[in-house]
């Protein structure tokens, strides 16, 4: 096949072509959410012995309960951990938190910050000490420091310590226990609240991020971060919807909520969270607006809306609102933050094509309140476009397809015939997900895949060599899920996996890096690929630093040859390639994390020069040419 190339591009690449979508899907609490402790403030569990309640802690040798604290820490966290120390026990008494999904990573050579409240439930003459330690699996301490406490500490005392570590444990089954000693602290009954342990954090973050985690993120140089959700916005019911102003300020007074994906959201990683993120990447945020549909499939009535549209305002004002007219504002640079965060685009909803008739006026009164108080934002509608007719008419609307690898692979010419009629498309979520065309989102055992493959990598670049000849019209695009637990997730495959204490990075990961980083600012115009054929391309030029990039997808079992024509003077002789190719039904796994990667080497380029793709392949060319 021969590709020739034109010289004159046909538009512009938008700089927020590619981004991330994120939420708590098994990949915030417990994953790019720093905090350690799982269950770590009790939020909505039934207290006094339900098992649940006590997700992530067990007694060492004392008697622990969570109750319902007759004076508790805070409005918002209304339960507490209760220990009762056991008379006649000589050994060190107490309780130990084991991490989400029995894994607490403990890295040396780290100062991890440790915090809690505490209140004797009665007075006492007890005069003693906590000893606040990190131990491994078998109960040797890693690091340990001791607090002195007295039984006249009736009313919540906050303590905070630094535990320095030094070696290395061998695993990541550590914890974190709280202990003291059994014999002069019989009889004593002492409740704990809003504990917390943070390693390090990325870019040392109060609040932050995992470092590892948010590291590999960070390398996508991702554009853009989609936030809250997905169905983590929408809410079982309108009561348990995601609500930006119960994830501010200290974490004593965030309530947590039943997130969308069966667990308890700590919603530690908050709204000042995620926009401190986008900052720390350099990313704008693109922010979803709750838009009166829950996931149960209910929509509120139109006379119900008006009390979510101020509260949308108000989030909107947080974000960029004047500190000097608006109360959410105010409370953002009460927060820290006075200057307003970059905002253009707002997403109104999600997946609202599952309740399109009540879009309508969703849409309408949302969009019409929302707009005349924030003229500059762009919404972005999520019904399928211009079915329903929406008014006003969206400038946006965000696009989801979940499907097969030969699926992604057969429609890269998605968007090739849409009508340019001003109107942009943010490819929000896509991934191959399953090889079966008749189940796409079934068990593993009907296609599902667990982690993505070379094919269903393939699959994803040859729709993005679309995505990138249309970009045009596209303006964003984002693989999704983002990132999720190796094992304790709701959905595969993702990106990103990771445990306690690795990140594994999938095919689809590099590709999506590979399409990042090698970004054109303007799409040169080339011989079409066949639509239904298995290889695919795109060429863009990259105006500052003088190179032509070339993205080759080849996702059939055989090689591909091409020749490349190339209409420029100076085109250099030699030119780099990344190289990311592997076995069709192969995957990176937390076995063999490193498999498939992309490899960099040199190869003959010039006006016109030939390239033959591997099989299952992802190829980027990158030459000099003036
Ligand atoms: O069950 S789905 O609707 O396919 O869920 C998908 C679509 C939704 O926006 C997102 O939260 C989720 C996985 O990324």
């Amino acid at each position: 096949t021969t590709v020739t190339v034109s010289a004159t591009a046909s538009h512009p690449i938008p700089s927020t072509m590619w981004g991330q979508m994120f939420e708590d899907i098994s990949s915030g609490d417990g994953g790019l959410y720093a905090e350690l402790l799982q269950n770590r403030a009790f939020q909505m569990v039934t207290p006094e012995g339900t098992t649940a309640a006590l997700a992530g802690w067990k007694s060492l040798n004392g008697n622990i309960t969570v109750v319902a604290d007759s004076n508790p820490v805070s409005a918002a966290l209304p339960n507490s951990l209760q220990l009762t120390v056991p008379a006649g026990n000589t050994n060190n008494i107490g309780f130990a938190n084991v991490g989400f999904n029995a894994g607490l990573n403990v890295i040396p050579h780290a100062t991890y910050k440790a915090s809690f409240y505490y209140r004797f439930q009665k007075a006492s003459k007890f005069r003693g000490s906590f000893v606040i330690s990190l131990q491994d699996g078998s109960g040797t301490t890693l690091t340990s420091q001791k607090v002195s406490i007295t039984g006249s500490q009736t009313s919540w005392k906050q303590v905070k310590v630094s535990l320095n570590t030094n070696i290395a444990p061998g695993s990541t089954s550590n914890m974190f226990a709280i202990t003291l000693n059994g014999d002069s602290a019989a009889g004593e009954v002492i409740n704990f609240a809003m504990l917390s342990l943070f390693p390090p954090t990325f870019k040392n973050r109060e609040n932050g991020m995992r470092q590892d985690i948010a590291q590999a993120l960070a390398d996508m140089k991702p554009s853009f971060f989609r936030l809250p959700g997905g169905n983590n916005l929408e809410g079982q019911t309108v009561n348990t919807r995601w609500q930006w102003n119960n994830t501010l300020g200290e974490l004593v007074d965030r309530p947590g909520r039943f997130g969308d994906w069966g667990y308890v959201n700590t919603d530690g990683l908050g709204l000042m969270e995620y926009l401190h993120w986008c900052e720390d990447l350099g990313m704008q945020a693109i922010m979803a607006v709750w838009d009166g549909y829950t996931l149960s499939g209910a929509s509120l009535a139109e006379n119900q809306l008006a009390p979510y549209i101020q509260q949308a305002i108000d989030q909107i004002n947080f974000v960029i609102g004047d500190p000097k007219k608006s109360e959410a504002a105010a409370l953002r640079a009460s927060l820290g933050h006075p200057d307003p965060f970059p905002l253009k685009y707002v997403e109104v909803g999600n997946e609202d094509f599952f309740a399109s008739d009540t879009y309508v006026y969703r849409w309408r009164d949302f969009v019409t309140a929302l707009q005349a108080e924030f003229p500059d934002i762009h919404f972005i509608a999520t019904s399928n476009a211009f079915n329903p007719i929406l008014s006003p008419n969206p400038t946006e609307y965000d696009v989801h397809v979940y499907q097969t690898p030969t699926w992604f692979a057969q429609n890269s010419f998605y968007y090739d015939g849409f009508e340019r009629n001003g109107t942009k498309y943010f490819e929000g979520e896509y991934a191959a997900i399953s090889t079966n065309p008749d189940n796409i989102f079934g068990s593993t055992s009907q296609g599902r895949l667990t982690f993505p493959t070379m094919q269903s990598s393939a699959g994803e670049a040859a729709f993005m060599t679309g995505l990138e000849r249309n970009s045009d019209i596209v303006f964003a695009a984002s693989y999704a899920p983002l990132l999720g637990h190796v094992t304790h997730n709701q959905w595969t495959p993702n990106l990103l996996a990771f445990d306690a204490g690795s990140v594994y990075r999938s095919t689809s990961y590099y590709v999506q890096q590979l399409f990042s980083l090698n970004r054109g600012d303007e799409y040169l115009p080339s011989t079409l690929p066949e639509q239904l054929g298995t290889v695919f391309w795109s060429v863009v030029r990259n105006t500052s630093t003088k190179e032509i990039i070339i993205k080759i997808s080849n996702t059939a079992s055989t090689p591909s040859a091409l020749t490349f024509v190339l209409p420029f003077k100076n085109v250099a002789s030699k030119g780099s390639l990344q190289l990311l190719t592997g076995p069709a039904t192969s995957s990176n796994t937390p076995t063999n994390p490193n498999l498939f990667a992309p490899v960099t080497s040199t190869i003959i380029t010039g006006e016109t020069f030939n390239y033959t793709a591997p099989a299952v392949s992802v190829n980027v060319i990158t030459i000099k040419a003036s």
